[in-house]
């Protein structure tokens, strides 16, 4: 055989000659690759890693100012195209099922590995799989049974979050400080495995019960210690999911980091075991039941009673003949906790903190409640209700707008396209900034002014923060329903104050922006 290696070399020659023919080829491919875009210089095996602060949303900014509304950077060896203008976005979020952009990231061996590429939606890159699912979703969240459901069983949590609060208040004094956004997260995760499963979680009274050990409230050590741990074995899955999706294999083979992989596998096996538990027991109480009205409204009993007689939310159509097995079950509803916890509780924290920050637009905010609402903070709302609180709404997009917690969104070009005159071709992952384009002074007059009353004109703006086509966020009506709920029951009753009006919102971003921390006092409003 003819070897194109020079003879006689020893292992560290050898290794040199491997790694400068290695970056020898890789400058080659990179001076040659189709389409370029202005963006900083790559290093060979980590990409632009290096000049990566983990915040994409920041990194996305200084480049935006350096290199204008179309870019390129190099997440470790995956060349990626960055948007950041709303005409740029078009093809990306076209509503048409030929779109080039059907699929969200490129082939990933760490996702097939954590098995989310033919399940659940996000990930999925079965286009056949993720229709069904997305279909059968959409329609089982838009349905009236489940919206009365959320907004029910948002004021349901809310009301045991206002024991707990009035419990610190008497025992500790009303000067207490509260992280307002771990009360949100706890708030938003009970809520959604209410919605997802219609199981009661206890971890608002667990976490209150450990800030007030001396008047805890009386809860089954068992139920406490079973939602503790679905919610931690959930929260692990969504670390899990961006651990796979972003950590190169090379990396994941390492001592350590393979072992902690492992753990994170083993986690989600545990958890499709404990889920898979509870479909067992929802199935033989739907066998029980003869009358549709005698059931819960949640997402396991719509996917149960799809296509048979007691069908919950009507779910039943050509494409849904088929009843999903107990392994698409677990994966739709660890999805749903997933994209739909942190997403609202982080929203409403940086609603929180812009409030306190704009005393004028609060003011309008607690007006807007006491028109719609009347003076009665322990009304019960129902859905009716929500849709006429405009400026609440305006509000809730002002805060997406100028700080979204989702800043980007990602699609993979499955063919050719041309997007801003450059032509691309296939397999190419696409990031779209939708905080660029949101904060843009093409789009937007004063766009660092936070101003709700531009949404009050009665022009429709696009501020795209729930994505857009056909992998728009299914969740966004829910999303709102949920922020437009916590609104009414935060402001029609307290003044929330934060303790440091100078401290900017600190957060990680891991997929979107995860608030760290926000301390703030919970003021009772009076009522004459
Ligand atoms: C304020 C809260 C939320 C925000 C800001 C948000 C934002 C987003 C964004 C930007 C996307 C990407 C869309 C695209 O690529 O075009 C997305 C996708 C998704 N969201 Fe949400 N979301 C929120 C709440 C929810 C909720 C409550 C659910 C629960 C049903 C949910 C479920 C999903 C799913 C399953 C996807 C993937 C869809 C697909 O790939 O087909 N989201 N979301």
């Amino acid at each position: 055989m003819i070897s194109i290696l020079p003879t006689n070399l020893n292992i560290i020659e050898t290794f040199i000659f491997g790694f400068v023919t290695y970056v020898l080829y890789y400058y080659y491919k990179y001076f040659t690759r189709p389409c370029p875009l202005p963006g900083p210089f790559p290093l060979p095996l980590i990409g632009n890693l290096h000049q990566y602060s983990g915040d994409d949303s920041a990194s996305a900014k200084i480049l935006q100012s350096i290199y204008g509304d179309m870019w390129e950077i190099y997440k470790g060896p995956i060349r990626t195209i960055w948007l950041a203008r709303n005409d740029l976005f078009e093809k990306v979020f076209s509503p048409s099922t030929n779109s080039a952009f059907l699929i969200r990231a490129v082939s990933n061996s760490g996702l097939e590995e954590f098995n989310t590429t033919k399940i659940g939606m996000t990930f999925n890159s079965d286009l056949k799989e993720w229709s069904y699912n997305r279909k059968f979703m959409s329609k089982a969240i838009m349905s009236p049974n489940f919206i009365k459901q959320v907004v029910e069983g948002t004021q349901d949590i809310f009301e045991v979050m206002e024991k707990c609060w009035q419990n610190l208040f008497e025992n500790l004094g009303n000067d207490q400080i509260f992280n307002i956004h771990k009360w949100m997260l706890l708030a938003t995760s009970e809520s959604i495995i209410l919605l997802t499963t219609h199981k009661r979680a206890y971890s608002i009274i667990d976490y209150y019960n450990k800030l007030l050990p001396t008047k805890k409230f009386d809860i089954p050590i068992g139920a406490l210690e079973e939602s503790e741990n679905y919610i931690a074995s959930i929260r692990t899955y969504i670390r899990a999911m961006e651990f796979f999706f972003t950590t190169p294999k090379i990396i994941r083979i390492l001592p350590g980091v393979r072992q902690y992989a492992q753990r994170l596998i083993k986690n989600r096996d545990l958890l499709y075991e404990y889920l898979k538990i509870i479909i067992q027991e929802r199935r033989k109480e739907i066998e029980k039941t003869l009358d549709k009205d005698f059931l819960t409204s949640d997402l396991l009993t719509s996917f149960l009673t799809a296509n048979t007689s007691l069908d919950i939310s009507n779910v039943s159509d050509e494409t849904h003949v088929e009843h999903m097995s107990d392994e698409q079950i677990c994966g739709n509803l660890i999805e749903v906790f997933a994209a739909g916890t942190d997403s609202v509780a982080n929203s409403i924290t940086f609603i929180i903190y812009y409030l306190a920050h704009y005393p004028k637009v609060k003011e309008c905010v607690v007006k807007e409640l006491e028109t719609v609402f009347g003076r009665d903070p322990n009304y019960r709302f129902s859905s009716d209700d929500l849709s006429k609180l405009r400026y609440c709404e305006a509000v809730i997009k002002e805060v997406s707008r100028i700080f979204p917690s989702a800043p980007t969104t990602f699609r993979t070009s499955t063919k050719p396209v041309e997007i801003g005159g450059h032509h691309f071709p296939a397999n190419l992952q696409f990031f779209i900034y939708i905080e660029g384009a949101n904060n843009h002074p093409q789009h937007w007059t004063d766009p660092n002014t936070f101003n709700p009353d531009r949404f009050l004109d009665g022009s429709n703006k696009v501020i795209n923060t729930f994505g857009g086509g056909l992998r728009m966020c299914p969740g966004r009506n829910l999303s709102i329903i949920e922020i437009l709920s916590f609104m009414v029951m935060l402001y029609r009753k307290y003044d929330i104050e934060l303790v440091n009006m100078n401290a900017p919102i600190r957060y990680n971003f891991n997929i979107i922006r995860q608030c760290v921390k926000m301390e703030a006092r919970i003021v009772p409003r009076k009522f004459e």
